[in-house]
């Protein structure tokens, strides 16, 4: 990878919380991101993936390492970065229109009103509510305003777009509405975007690149092409073999790495031949596993959220 197609690169980054003697969040991550890619981070419930993208956005100083935004150091949040959470609810503010919401972050560049309106209304076109921008986000539904809060962050015209779990508040039908929106934005808008789930199909679903995190304090096990091209539907796409191969990998990893307790050598060999069947059986108990922790994920998102506000 040259460096020039490099947007995001991230270098021996950790984190610890409360000091020497606190809690390691994350270890040692080191992952680099090319300009106009959409890669994935899947990891499991509380492995450091909120942790990280502080980091990378400039919230938190990392203990250790470091990352850099197009050759430049991260050090406060930097102007051409965008960060949509989870929790919708919390992120926009219910006394402004969703015009105005989306309007609000512009405020602060040296944009006029004009220029500022016309960039709010060009992106809520393209996220399917040019109707609805003099409502109220609580006058919309949680998928709504989630695209409010997708629309907000495009109109920065953001260098990287980092998405916290952005899809895991709303229901499934609306989850792959708003999978295919960031796919159709993303190619509209040129956008280089690094998003955290926990959903394995998801991240194979949306993303260019997997990379899979070990359990806390995280760290980087694998790092995945995914050479599903760009045209991609919910149907189709996720019955192919590509995509159902990567879902075992994916989950293999996710399930040896963060879900089995360690086994005693001598029960190591029958161990071995029971996983490699499960494996090629079950990758559906993965992703059970995965929708299990998600609840306990929502909860955690929404307290760090409330940390972060
Ligand atoms: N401000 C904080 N102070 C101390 N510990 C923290 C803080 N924020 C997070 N942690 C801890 O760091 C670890 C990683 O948390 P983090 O929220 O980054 O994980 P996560 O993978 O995003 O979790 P989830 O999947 O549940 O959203 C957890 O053990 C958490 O309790």
């Amino acid at each position: 990878m040259t460096d020039s197609k490099i947007m995001l690169d991230v270098s021996g980054l950790g984190h610890r919380y409360g000091g020497a003697n606190g809690h390691l969040a994350i270890a040692d991550l080191t992952f680099q991101v090319r300009t106009g890619e959409l890669a994935c981070i899947v990891g499991p419930s509380g492995c450091g993936k909120s942790t990280m993208l502080r980091a990378i956005s400039g919230l938190i100083t990392p203990s250790s390492g470091e990352v850099k935004l197009h050759g430049d150091p991260v050090q406060g949040v930097p102007a051409d970065l965008a960060v949509v959470f989870q929790d919708y609810s919390r992120s926009l503010f219910p006394w402004l229109s969703v015009r105005s919401n989306v309007e609000f972050p512009l405020r602060s560049r040296d944009l006029g009103r004009a220029e500022r309106r016309a960039r709010a209304d060009e992106v809520l076109e393209w996220v399917g509510l040019g109707a609805a921008a003099k409502k109220y986000p609580w006058q919309l539904s949680g998928g709504m305003q989630q695209r409010v809060s997708i629309a907000r962050a495009l109109a920065c015209r953001p260098a990287l777009l980092l998405m916290d779990e952005p899809f895991a508040s709303v229901d499934a039908q609306t989850r792959f509405e708003l999978e295919d929106l960031l796919l159709r934005v993303r190619k509209q808008f040129d956008s280089t975007v690094l998003l955290v789930t926990h959903d394995i199909d998801e991240s194979i679903y949306l993303a260019d690149r997997v990379l899979v995190l070990s359990k806390s304090p995280a760290s980087i096990v694998a790092d995945l092409e995914v050479p599903l091209g760009d045209e991609r539907d919910q149907i189709t796409t996720r019955e192919s073999e590509t995509f159902v191969q990567l879902r075992s990998e994916v989950a293999r990893l996710l399930e040896v790495r963060s879900a089995q307790p360690p086994r005693p050598a001598a029960a190591e060999a029958n161990a071995e031949r029971a996983t490699t069947k499960s494996d090629v059986d079950e990758p559906p108990t993965a992703r059970k596993w995965a929708t299990a922790e998600h609840t306990e994920a929502t909860e955690a998102t929404q307290h760090a959220a409330s940390r972060r506000g």
